[in-house]
């Protein structure tokens, strides 16, 4: 039988594993092309951000990475999170269980740096980080609007008018607007100097045949958009697509929507949103824009009683969860959440018997309020043993609004 540990190293990479790190990028990702282009995505992403490589006989075969950062978790709550990203296997190495190893190794090492309670990352296939205790978390509605589509008579645009201002002055702009959105929504990052560098960062080579970015901005919200050209037999059918849009009034979303929607020659709108968009209220003819419900933010709960103890509650609930994680086995058995009509929670080991049982990939998928327990528990992912014990966690740990995660990493 082959020994797959022979020869294999976990480490923390240092600058000199950098230029090993982006070619195993490249291969993994299928990105050879595009060198330089990731290679800024990379030096601005993770330039604060720890590098896990797994070396076999010397050589970079695996990394994953992560860099901490703030989320918001119901309800708004801003806590600690270590946003996981940038993981590659070499190709040629796949399926010898290097991707296993280091995400045991990362999950280990903040359980036992007592970092942040929680981890998340967008995967690139969504049958990969279930097996390693990730719940999808965030749901994004991918939207196809046709062009030009009415919204309904009653919808106000108010009195202000969407200007386009260049890239240069955009994030100035931007900034707080995001700031005070991201402030009352569950499922935001908080954006810190790098992170808006990273926004703005629009190589030629990263765009995917569409133009390069640009803003445009309300007094209450800011749009950024790309639009992909395509002429055909009846003339101009471009794509606009666009990247985010944030708006903190209804008149503000309004306007900048209409003002994508309205742009010349273009034909189609692409536009993503949470699971509460009002896209489909706004429209005279909901049918005019075509939702795919897609998986976005994944959540791994690193540290249980802490996790499930620094978010708010939508409703008092008092039960015990017995918890299966062999990952992270610090997080296995009974654990008894207690939460007041205020929305705080304690959390504490428990011998009492169980009124349901579940795994700790499933409370990170509910852990953001946006995947109901009842769901799962529909999938049989979740046993209950108290009649009413998983409609009443899964009510309590709902978030006021459907999580809306825009940043991608
Ligand atoms: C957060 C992010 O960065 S997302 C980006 C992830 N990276 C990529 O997509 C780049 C291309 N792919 C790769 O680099 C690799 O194939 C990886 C990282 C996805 C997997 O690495 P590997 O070392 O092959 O994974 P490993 O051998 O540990 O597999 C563990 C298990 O997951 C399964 N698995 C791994 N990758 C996949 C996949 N893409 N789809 C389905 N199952 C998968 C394996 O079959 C294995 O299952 P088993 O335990 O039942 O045998």
């Amino acid at each position: 039988m082959t020994d797959y540990t022979a020869g294999r190293e976990t480490r923390v990479m240092t600058e000199d594993d950098h230029a090993a790190h982006l070619d195993l990028v490249l291969t993994a990702f299928l990105s050879t092309d595009h060198g330089e282009e990731l290679r800024g995505s990379m030096d601005i992403q993770l330039a604060d951000g720890r590098r896990l490589g797994e070396f076999i006989d010397g050589r970079l075969v695996g990394s994953a990475c992560a860099t901490v950062r703030e989320l918001t978790v119901p309800d708004a709550v801003g806590v600690q999170a270590l946003a996981v990203s940038w993981v590659a296997v070499a190709p040629d190495q796949r399926r010898r269980g290097v991707l296993s190893g280091l995400m045991r190794r990362q999950l280990n090492d903040a359980h036992e740096d007592g970092g942040p309670a929680i981890a998340a990352l967008w995967a690139s296939e969504a049958a990969i980080y279930q097996r390693f205790g990730y719940g999808c978390a965030t749901t994004k509605v991918d939207y196809r609007v046709s062009a030009k589509a009415a919204f309904r008579p009653e919808i106000d645009l108010g009195d202000d008018r969407v200007r386009e201002v260049a890239p240069e002055e955009a994030v100035a702009i931007a900034r707080p607007l995001y700031d005070a959105y991201a402030a009352q929504r569950t499922g935001c990052w908080r954006r810190t100097d790098r992170d808006w560098r990273y926004r703005a960062y629009d190589p030629a080579g990263l765009r995917a045949g569409r133009t390069a970015q640009r803003w445009a901005v309300h007094p209450d919200g800011f749009a950024s958009f790309r639009a992909k050209h395509n002429w055909t037999e009846r003339g101009p059918d471009y794509t606009i697509s666009v990247n985010e849009l944030i708006a903190t009034t209804p008149a503000a979303h309004a306007a900048l929507l209409r003002y994508l929607l309205d742009m010349d020659l273009s034909g189609w709108l692409t536009v993503s949103g949470a699971t509460d968009d009002p896209m489909p209220v706004l429209l005279h003819n909901s049918r005019a824009a075509i939702g795919t419900p897609t998986d976005a933010l994944y959540i791994r709960v690193i540290d249980l009683d802490r996790a499930l103890a620094q978010r708010r509650y939508h409703a008092p609930v008092d039960v015990v969860i017995e918890v299966a994680d062999a990952l992270c086995p610090w997080n296995e058995g009974r654990w008894r959440l207690s939460a007041d009509e205020k929305g705080g929670a304690v959390v504490s080991r428990t011998n009492d018997p169980a009124d349901l049982a579940t795994r700790g990939t499933e409370l990170g998928a509910a852990y953001l309020g946006g995947t109901r327990l009842t769901t799962l528990a529909d999938a049989g992912l979740v046993t209950e043993h108290t009649p009413g014990a998983v409609a009443a966690l899964s009510a309590a740990l709902l978030s006021q609004r459907a999580p809306r995660t825009l940043d991608v990493f």
